[in-house]
């Protein structure tokens, strides 16, 4: 859409008080990545059949997954001509966006999503050197997903109920799906377009279960698609969000795959059918864990493409005046519409930050793993856990918020903010469910409080729970130190708090696991346990309002370092232009309501009714 760029962003932009470009590379994680992310757009920009007229919401259920399977293939060849052709991309899995752009694509979800993100990688990590010489060659026909929830079993995947049994004689396991629960339920790109997949499912061997493991299965004929035999596939239906992600069920009679499709890299069964263990038990559960550290740098994205879109029409949009008789003001102008705001955009800069570093963890613990050492492992999963749990959490509260920031036009899908909820929404369940991820994290803390208060020897991240027995805190200050030594003195409150729980509860006879149940609340709750008083509440609730006072000029400048372009965002109210009221007016057009002056409904329904009165 051509024309002239709104005058208050005009004016927004001319405020800026910093070098935006410079913000967009640090984000980008320097200014290489930049350019790397903008050639991709570009060379992606040009394919024109990726590129919608009608929005997907006017499509059926089945249009839109077929319309998104189109594309999810194109982008996969282009994928693949990037990683061996002209546009060289070194590491495609640093969480610095280079493929936002497919945002703007699907508006929705990558069909291929699990297959590029968790089929392959699990492959990658967990197969034998064999294995993945077979598995991963570029002109694979397989186009698999990853298996692991059923529709009675998704946070505790020790009850998962499918089995692979082996049969020493043909050197096969038998995967079976014994009962209805049984049913794998979720997986996406399951539904149509999967022929192969990872599967988890509990070992037997001569009748003893050596509990989950990963088996490659194939599931559909190569050439014609159709369910191999003993095979029933098929799409779960319409979801909240996540519709062209086509989740399926499956479920298995006696399906026979070969010993070698165990994933053997940490863990073999023999020809003879002998079992060596692996070197940690939870090794199995390692594509969770990555998928876990890879969402936060996700959701910090998701939650820059919401405050992208309301900063802008927060600029653009006016409404009342402040004083009488005044003329109406930008709403970005009310400061408790900055807290709405402001807030988003210094989480998505804390979220980005924190993934980034939590990749970089990974990465180090993942290295020392392959060396067999297995001691940063809990601490990073109890990270992992919190982290993944919290973002989602957070994205998907201030997603709404921002929604709600935009008032009416904010609930349209054109404002793009209700598809972008829908996405993050998800990821507070997938992956590991909230309640569930912070509860392993508690656990992982209440073992080290327990030392402490046996007043034994802590790590040295663990000192504060000393501190806090022996109250060693300093007194609070109003600083970025005093305000971690505050969390600090939080952490190890509550954590002490549902320790002695625990404990009364242990004490009254209850079992561990009953006692754990019942201090479950507290274990997953924060509250106040620093030594901060009413007076300096009061002086930071006056600091957070003089830090949104002097972030307002800028605001449209941070948005704006996001660097998220109108096709990405696709949104009326947050393109860069401003254009809004014509943005909504053109695609109220497309609605096919408009198609005809008068709706055939009229003659059918409406003037039988309303036309027999009168006569
Ligand atoms: C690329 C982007 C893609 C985005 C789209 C994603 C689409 C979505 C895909 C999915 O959702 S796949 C399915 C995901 N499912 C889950 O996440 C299930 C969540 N449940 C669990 O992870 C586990 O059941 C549990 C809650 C961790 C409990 O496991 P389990 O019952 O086996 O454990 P316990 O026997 O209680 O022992 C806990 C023990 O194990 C340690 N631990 C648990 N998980 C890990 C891990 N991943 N890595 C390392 N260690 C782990 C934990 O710390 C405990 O240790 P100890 O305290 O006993 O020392
Ligand atoms: C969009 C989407 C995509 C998905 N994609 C995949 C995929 O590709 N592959 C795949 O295998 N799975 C996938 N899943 C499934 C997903 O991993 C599960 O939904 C998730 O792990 C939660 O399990 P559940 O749905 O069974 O919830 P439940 O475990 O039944 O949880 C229901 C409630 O019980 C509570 N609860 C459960 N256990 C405890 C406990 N121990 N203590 C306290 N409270 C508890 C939870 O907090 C929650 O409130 C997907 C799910 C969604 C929504």
């Amino acid at each position: 859409m051509g024309g002239r760029v709104n005058e208050d962003l005009i004016k927004e932009r001319r405020k800026c008080t910093f070098d935006i470009k410079e913000l967009t590379h640090i984000i980008d994680c320097g200014e290489e990545n930049t350019i790397k992310r903008k050639q991709i757009d570009n060379y992606i920009l040009n394919i024109k059949e990726l590129w919608d007229d009608v929005p997907e919401e006017y499509l059926s259920h089945k249009e839109r997954y077929e319309n998104a399977i189109k594309k999810a293939f194109i982008v996969l060849k282009v994928l693949r001509q990037l990683h061996t052709g002209n546009i060289q991309i070194t590491d495609h899995r640093t969480p610095t966006n280079v493929y936002s752009i497919q945002d703007g694509i699907f508006r929705n979800v990558n069909p291929l999503l699990i297959h590029i993100g968790l089929f392959w990688s699990t492959i990658a990590a967990q197969a034998s050197t064999e294995q993945q010489a077979e598995w991963l060659q570029p002109d694979s026909s397989m186009i698999g997903t990853y298996v692991q929830t059923e529709l009675g079993h998704g946070s505790f995947i020790r009850g998962i109920e499918t089995t692979a049994t082996y049969d020493s004689t043909t050197d096969e396991f038998i995967l079976h799906t014994p009962r209805l629960s049984a049913y794998k339920w979720w997986p996406g790109g399951l539904g149509n377009t999967a022929n192969a997949c990872l599967v988890m499912a509990q070992l037997y061997i001569n009748g003893t279960c050596h509990g989950l493991h990963i088996f490659l299965a194939q599931i559909r004929d190569f050439d014609t698609h159709k369910p191999l035999p003993g095979i029933k596939v098929g799409e779960i239906g319409p979801k909240m969000g996540f519709n062209t992600a086509d989740n399926g069920f499956l479920g298995f009679d006696n399906h026979r795959i070969p010993r070698t499709n165990m994933l053997m890299k940490n863990v073999q069964v023999l020809r003879d059918g002998t079992y060596v263990k692996p070197k940690h038990d939870k090794l199995t559960y390692g594509s969770m864990l990555l998928t876990r550290v890879t969402l936060i740098s996700d959701l910090a994205y998701q939650l820059s493409k919401a405050a992208t879109i309301a900063v802008r029409y927060s600029a653009v949009r006016r409404q009342s005046p402040i004083k009488s008789n005044e003329p109406e003001r930008q709403i970005l102008d009310f400061v408790s519409q900055q807290h709405k705001l402001f807030i988003t955009i210094a989480s998505s800069h804390v979220y980005r930050v924190v993934g980034l570093w939590m990749w970089n963890s990974h990465k180090r613990v993942t290295a020392d793993i392959h060396e067999g050492n297995m001691g940063q492992l809990p601490e990073l999963h109890a990270l992992a856990c919190c982290l993944k749990a919290i973002s989602s959490r957070d994205a998907s509260a201030l997603v709404e918020q921002c929604r709600l920031a935009c008032g009416g036009h904010g609930y349209m899908m054109a404002s793009n903010l209700p598809q972008i909820y829908a996405y993050t929404t998800a990821a507070v369940t997938y992956e590991g469910e909230y309640t569930v991820l912070l509860l392993q994290t508690a656990r992982y803390l209440v073992k080290f409080w327990r030392l402490a208060a046996e007043h034994k020897p802590l790590p040295q991240n663990f000192a504060y729970f000393e501190d806090y027995i022996k109250k060693n805190f300093e007194q609070w200050r109003n600083s970025p130190e005093g305000i971690i030594e505050g969390f600090k003195a939080i952490v190890a409150g509550k954590t002490k708090a549902a320790y002695d729980t625990l404990q009364c509860n242990l004490r009254n006879g209850r079992e561990f696991e009953e006692a754990w149940n019942m201090a479950s609340v507290q274990l997953t709750n924060a509250s106040e346990y620093s030594t901060i008083s009413r007076n300096d509440i009061e002086a930071l609730q006056s600091r957070y309002e003089e830090l949104l006072a002097l972030i307002r000029p800028n605001a449209v400048g941070l948005v704006d370092a996001f660097d998220i372009r109108d096709e990405v965002l696709c949104s009326t109210l947050g393109a860069y232009d401003g254009r809004v009221y014509e943005r909504m007016m053109e695609e109220a057009s497309k609605s096919p309501l408009n198609e005809d002056v008068v709706n055939e409904s009229f003659h059918k329904y409406i003037r039988p009714v309303t036309m027999k009165n009168k006569l």
